[in-house]
């Protein structure tokens, strides 16, 4: 599903939480959408999922307002930290619930899931620890099959070997089926191999859209002596330098290979590493 977002701004008691975003998401793929707390990515999702309006601009799924639209919204399916489902509930009615509201949703990968991750289908939401509400969380999110799944932060008080599984079956489910996954995590190395395009939110605007793969092999540290350094960064886009006793590191758009040429200590910049640099008051991309 194509999501077109045009200017798109939310104020809370007259604060930008988002100011004049816009962007398109083409294709299915697994988008990251970071940025520091209080960016603005929650509420960007929640206007995807038709949950909340926006104060201004336009959000469009496949040409369509999400808001109070149940032929986009049965399509979208946003799970969030926590408070995903009502607390009486037992897994067994989220489930059905879930079945009833998602025309695409795979029983039998819930079923499987369920039984993987050890969940009592008869207890009641209240019961469950963190850990295990969280597991429901993505066992919902996976099992929809909804052409737009949304996880934002999905994994509090899931143990590492979890958020491995989850993160193993979410390239699994994808590569079954591809679909549109936006995942917003503040884990960020735990997950950068998986995104496939980058969203940076930097209070409220958004500071960056790009391949994954472009990022991997464009951005790099240069180490060297200072003229060496500034001679290379000549006519580059360069993120942020530091100079110490005469020698310089800058973080820069360049590609590895050209950087490696140049004779300079060149390493690779993690995409956590480059969202703390982008997102710091400092020059943006
Ligand atoms: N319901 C609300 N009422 C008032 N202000 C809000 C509300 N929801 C969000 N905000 C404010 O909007 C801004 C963006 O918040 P948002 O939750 O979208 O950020 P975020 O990027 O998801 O942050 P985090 O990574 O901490 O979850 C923040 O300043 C926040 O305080």
């Amino acid at each position: 599903m194509k999501i077109e977002v045009e200017n798109l701004s939310k104020k809370y008691k007259g604060e930008y939480a988002l100011k004049d975003v816009s962007f398109t998401l083409e294709e299915p793929k697994i988008y990251g959408l970071l940025g520091r707390n209080g960016a603005g990515k929650t509420t960007f999702m929640d206007i995807l999922a038709g949950n909340i309006l926006a104060t201004s601009g336009s959000i469009r799924v496949d040409g369509e307002d999400p808001f109070d639209n149940r032929r986009i919204t049965e399509s979208i399916c946003l799970i969030k930290e926590g408070n995903n489902f009502k607390k009486d509930l037992k897994v067994k009615q989220v489930l059905k619930l879930f079945a009833f509201f998602y025309p695409g949703w795979d029983e039998e990968l819930a079923g499987n899931l369920v039984k993987s991750f050890g969940l009592p289908a008869n207890a009641a939401v209240k019961s469950l620890s963190k850990g295990m509400e969280s597991a429901l969380g993505i066992i919902t999110g996976l099992a929809s099959k909804a052409p737009v799944t949304i996880f934002d932060e999905p994994y509090i008080g899931l143990d590492v070997a979890a958020r491995k599984k989850f993160y193993e079956l979410l390239l699994e489910t994808y590569e079954a089926d591809e679909r549109t996954i936006i995942l917003s995590t503040h884990l960020i190395d735990e997950v950068s191999l998986l995104f496939e395009e980058v969203l940076i939110l930097q209070e409220g605007s958004l500071a960056l859209q790009r391949e994954a793969e472009f990022l991997r092999e464009n951005v790099c540290t240069v180490s060297g002596a200072v003229e060496q350094v500034e001679y290379f960064l000549k006519g580059k886009e360069v993120i942020e330098k530091k100079t110490f006793a005469g020698m310089m590191t800058a973080y820069v758009y360049s590609s590895m290979k050209e950087a490696r040429e140049s004779g300079l200590q060149v390493e690779s910049v993690p995409i956590q590493e480059l969202m703390i640099y982008l997102t710091d008051g400092r020059k943006g991309a």
